[in-house]
């Protein structure tokens, strides 16, 4: 018979994109392989998530450090959502109601606020615009962007901009998301050749210049509730495009955020609820 092992873990969502949190404070490694994680997150056999993530201790002059794996054993650079539930998981360790932390990412400090109001609100840095750095290999404007540029995918001609937030996201203008064929096109997107690292696919409607809504195909997840770098991805490329307001209203499938690309110091901020779900011992084989 193969070892087991009980590791403690609480589950939390935020709008719907959920996580089994872990308290890995004492260890600077994460106590759980890739598989392990990848197996946790299955919703017959596991507890079920979009991801784990790893509330790690701190260096420098950073609070803790953040590690998260996708469903599929994947290790993205950041996570939006992800990180506002840390937040709220790590102020309820601390039996706080309040409480800013600056965290070390794969994607740079990113620093959550929990908000006495139960929101959470980032600092999520500047986005990276330069086209081969996101990466894609799509030809660039003169700035280095990929904006609005033509790529085939099952056949059919679209539109990409593509935004770093730490992790890859290409946005897709279309006049109504909820005409896609997601499971279809998804997959052909995240492994497009044009994404060496693969990407994660936004396709947004502008409803106003304020107020816009999305659904995602995440890398290594497939279709998600919500994606919080996603929201910022797409508030960033619909301003660079001309299409919306520097302050939006993200409305995703599982409810809405709150963006800004603020002009004086260039970094994205998002606002949107991180929740306790339930917490318990899963067993890991
Ligand atoms: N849901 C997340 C993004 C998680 C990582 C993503 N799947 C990737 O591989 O980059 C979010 O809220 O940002």
């Amino acid at each position: 018979m193969s070892a087991t092992k009980l590791v403690p873990f609480s589950k939390y969502q935020g709008l719907g994109n959920d996580f089994i949190l872990v308290d890995n404070r004492e260890e600077t490694e994460p106590m759980l392989t890739a598989e392990e994680s990848a197996s946790l997150c299955d919703r017959r056999y596991g507890i079920g998530g979009d991801g784990v993530i790893f509330a790690l201790p701190g260096s420098d002059e950073m609070d803790y450090s953040m590690r998260i794996i996708n469903s599929d054993g994947s290790e993205p650079e950041m996570c939006g959502n992800g990180i506002r539930c840390m937040a709220r998981f790590l102020a309820d360790l601390e039996g706080k109601k309040k409480a800013e932390y600056k965290i070390h990412t794969l994607a740079g400090t990113i620093i959550p606020m929990a908000r006495e109001d139960g929101l959470v609100t980032v600092d999520m840095g500047p986005p990276e615009l330069n086209g081969p750095k996101v990466p894609s290999t799509l030809p660039t404007n003169d700035d280095g962007v990929v904006l609005k540029e033509p790529i085939k995918v099952d056949g059919k001609d679209w539109e990409v901009t593509c935004v770093s937030m730490g992790n890859p996201h290409a946005v897709v203008f279309v006049p109504d998301v909820d005409a896609l064929d997601l499971p279809t096109i998804g997959p052909q997107f995240e492994t497009h050749p044009s994404f060496p690292a693969k990407i994660n696919t936004e396709f947004v409607q502008v409803l106003n210049r304020g107020h816009v809504k999305m659904v995602v195909w995440e890398r290594g997840c497939g279709i998600t509730q919500a994606c919080g770098t996603g929201a910022c991805a797409l508030v960033v490329a619909s301003v660079l495009a001309g299409l919306a307001d520097r302050k939006c209203t993200v409305t995703l499938p599982g409810g809405d955020l709150q963006i800004e690309w603020r002009e004086s110091d260039g970094k994205v901020y998002m606002t949107g609820p991180a929740e306790l779900a339930f917490q318990g011992d899963a067993v890991v084989r």
